[in-house]
């Protein structure tokens, strides 16, 4: 399955991803397309949120309205869908009202067998490959899109918690109670982002994300045993695999959420090109940890937005000074420390767009 694409006019954010020199930084936003969009919102009243997810021609609708609203501001879009539909795809039921929640989630270990034995990737998330390559035409080279999938230790945690979690509890009972089956499972949930995302690869995707959202919850320790193997094994494999039909490989890049006390480790050893960072850590000292050994992601505070233009100004400039490497932009994708929010004015998000490309700019 070979596609033919129109060519790219836009390749900044695939070359920072390499880490190489780019004359300003290029800049997206995670869930840029989103709530605070009006045209997004006026979709979603007719259309359920996994129905958006399912209807490749809503997909690719959706997944261009930033494109189109920030024409020339923004490099790169992101596929629209959700992390969520790996366990859909294992399986269980996940409803969205109006954020994730499993009406059975896993309780106990015993409860992995109501999982789908095998996974058919094609078969079960086959309309996001569709929708990948119809908006890779749509997109017309503007600019790069991005494929994603939600990391085994996050997945893990929404499968048996059920929805969102302030203490994970149950999850963490899972890890430390059950470690070999958690471990097992993880996994199990690998494997499926594996083909998921060279799905994603070969259906038109030019750069992989991974997100582990809730990698701040664990412990140092308990990251490298719950949640870098799995990691480790994604971009391994992911690789392997493109290689072994002599299809390259997008740049991958991996968001670990809170988890910058290992952001060293994996500049190191997790097998990605780009490391997203959150807000919690100061770009020169993200610099300092990965000693040039990968490319960076971030990391203004998404409530940054809400504080009015100065301040807007204020943080982006600081920003791409503090990921700076010999006075121009290097190896730095200009983004938020996460995703955007519904109550932001989509023209204060046009503006840190535009303190981007002045601020960044090699002089
Ligand atoms: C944890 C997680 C999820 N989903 C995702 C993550 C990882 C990133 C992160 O940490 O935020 C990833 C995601 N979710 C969505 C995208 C689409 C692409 C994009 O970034 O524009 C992406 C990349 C759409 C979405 N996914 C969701 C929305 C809003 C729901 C709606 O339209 O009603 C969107 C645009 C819903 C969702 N989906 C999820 C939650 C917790 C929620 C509810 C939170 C909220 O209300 O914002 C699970």
């Amino acid at each position: 399955m070979a596609h033919e694409f129109p060519p790219l006019k836009n390749d900044l954010l695939l070359r920072a991803a390499r880490g190489e020199k780019t004359e300003r930084a290029p800049v997206w936003v995670m869930r840029q397309a989103g709530r605070y969009l009006p045209e997004f919102r006026e979709v979603r009243k007719s259309h359920e949120f996994f129905e958006v997810c399912r209807t490749p021609a809503l997909a690719t609708e959706v997944t261009l309205q930033p494109i189109r609203r920030y024409s020339g501001l923004l490099d790169a879009s992101i596929i629209f869908s959700d992390i969520l539909v790996i366990p859909q795809a294992m399986g269980m039921e996940v409803l969205m009202n109006p954020g994730p929640s499993f009406p059975e989630p896993l309780d106990t270990p015993a409860d992995i067998s109501k999982l789908n034995k095998v996974v058919d990737v094609e078969k079960e998330l086959g309309y996001v490959f569709k929708a990948i390559t119809q908006t890779r035409i749509a997109l017309a080279g503007e600019v790069p899109l991005i494929g994603f999938c939600g990391a085994p230790w996050t997945l893990f945690a929404y499968m048996i918690e059920g929805g969102g979690s302030k203490f994970f509890q149950k999850s963490k009972t899972w890890i430390f109670k059950y470690p070999e089956e958690s471990k097992a499972l993880l996994m199990r949930i690998a494997d499926v982002c594996v083909d998921f995302l060279v799905g994603q690869a070969k259906a038109g995707a030019q750069l992989l994300q991974v997100f582990d959202s809730w990698a701040g919850e664990l412990s140092p320790h308990d990251f490298d045993i719950f949640s870098l193997p799995t990691l480790v094994h994604i971009s391994t494999n992911v690789r392997k695999r493109l290689a072994a039909e002599n299809l390259p490989s997008p740049p991958m890049t991996l968001f670990a959420k809170g988890a910058n006390y290992a952001l060293a480790s994996l500049a190191d050893s997790a097998g990605y090109d780009t490391l997203g960072l959150d807000w919690q850590i100061d770009p020169a000292e993200a610099r300092r940890l990965v000693k040039g050994k990968v490319a960076l992601q971030g990391n203004m505070d998404p409530n940054v937005l809400y504080g009015g233009r100065d301040a807007i100004e204020g943080a982006v400039k600081r920003i791409c000074a503090g990921f700076a490497v010999d006075g121009g932009p290097q190896a730095w994708i200009a983004n938020l420390g996460h995703g955007i929010t519904p109550g932001v004015d989509p023209e204060d998000l046009r503006w840190f767009f535009e303190c981007v490309h002045k601020y960044s700019a090699r002089s």
